[in-house]
């Protein structure tokens, strides 16, 4: 149904309600912009908690959840407009569920960047700043051929075809049992289903986490999830999925589905530090454009899946930008070897692979 605020406001924009906690949920992806998000956001009144990922929906009770959100936005002062924006949410085994449990009202925002783009700014960012306990002693392009020789292994075959072709829930768990099985495979030795990708077991030491840049790149089994738990049509605008570089682009792709309600109560000002952008890529975080090929290739029908049920979320009251229908974003077309970016001097390696 067309609202008069659609044809205001071109796609419409969010609800919020005032018993929610958090009212709004940003929760994914990481390096799709929610940094940038969350301080415009703090500027628009929303906050109350200078953390950005708060990630108390990681905690598994109910009162260890609802002491983490009162510790960070004193519940008891009402009227606030609160954000947990925690990345990881997306990907998370049980956050939905939580969520929907805990807070079945909050309004949920994802961002999604184009995944090749996306896998070298997260590899790039841990391995330019260290801070996190991954393993980037390896460059990407090696890390990427060691994940394609696990998921074609003999051993996880069958799990990556159901997980290309089930239902919606269904691949949401081979998803999550496929990621501990290469947190496993990748921290200890001899494990059967690591026996194709037995460099990777050398690879890695016990103290480093593992982490699959592919499975983290099929967005749409876990926003399933996502809309099968927090999406319904009776409540529209409550649920919004915005491509990270439309955002980019123009923040206000974002900003102007956020209208601020009328019971808000301003607490206090946040001064969030100001997202960083633009960084440049080490040479570890380059890939070969046939490796580059490769995962786009993998990722197609992926794509597909998320182009469709974009279609199915839109007609239930999700808001999302651009349109399906809008030309030229990468959720909308299919790429080929001209979306490969790199240097004509160096043809056969690319730092930032994806390009328009
Ligand atoms: N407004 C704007 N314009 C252009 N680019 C932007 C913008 N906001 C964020 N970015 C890019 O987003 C990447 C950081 O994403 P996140 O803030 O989500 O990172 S994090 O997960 O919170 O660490 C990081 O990408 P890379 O530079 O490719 O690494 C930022 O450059």
């Amino acid at each position: 149904m067309i609202t008069l605020r659609m044809l205001c406001f071109g796609v419409g924009q969010l609800a919020f309600d005032k018993e929610a906690v958090p009212t709004l949920a940003l929760i994914g992806i990481d390096k799709g912009g929610t940094s940038e998000a969350f301080v415009q956001l703090a500027l628009r009144g929303f906050g109350a908690s200078e953390t950005k990922e708060l990630c108390c929906l990681c905690r598994a009770s109910f009162l260890q959840v609802y002491r983490c959100y009162d510790e960070a936005f004193n519940l008891s002062f009402t009227g606030q407009l609160t954000v947990d924006a925690t990345p990881r949410y997306l990907y998370h085994h049980a956050v939905a569920d939580r969520m929907a449990a805990f807070s079945p009202s909050t309004t949920i925002l994802v961002m999604l960047r184009e995944p090749l783009s996306r896998i070298q700014s997260l590899y790039n960012h841990w391995q330019t700043t260290g801070k996190i306990a991954v393993n980037t002693s390896i460059p990407l392009q090696e890390h990427l051929q060691l994940e394609f020789a696990f998921l074609s292994s003999k051993e996880t075959r069958a799990s990556v075809s159901a997980l290309f072709n089930s239902s919606s829930v269904d691949a949401f768990e081979v998803l999550q049992s496929l990621r501990s099985r290469i947190h496993s495979c990748t921290r200890s030795m001899g494990i059967a289903a690591c026996t194709k990708a037995r460099h990777w077991q050398d690879t890695y030491k016990s103290s480093v986490r593992p982490y699959s840049y592919l499975l983290s790149s099929l967005y749409d089994v876990c926003l399933r999830k996502w809309s099968t738990t927090m999406l319904h049509p009776s409540r529209p605008g409550k649920f919004a999925v915005v491509q990270s570089e439309a955002f980019f682009a123009n923040e206000s792709h974002l900003l102007d589905l956020i209208e601020i309600p009328d019971w808000h109560v301003q607490r206090k000002q946040l001064h969030v530090n100001k997202g960083d952008f633009h960084h440049e890529y080490s040479d570890a975080a380059a890939l070969s454009r046939s490796l580059a090929m490769r995962l786009r290739n993998w990722l197609e029908k992926p794509r597909l899946s998320l182009l469709s049920h974009l279609h199915e979320m839109s007609s239930m009251g999700a808001l999302v930008v651009p349109s399906m229908h809008t030309a030229g974003n990468w959720w909308a077309k299919k790429w080929d070897s001209s979306h490969i970016c790199a240097p004509p001097e160096a043809d056969s390696i690319c730092r930032k692979c994806a390009c328009k």
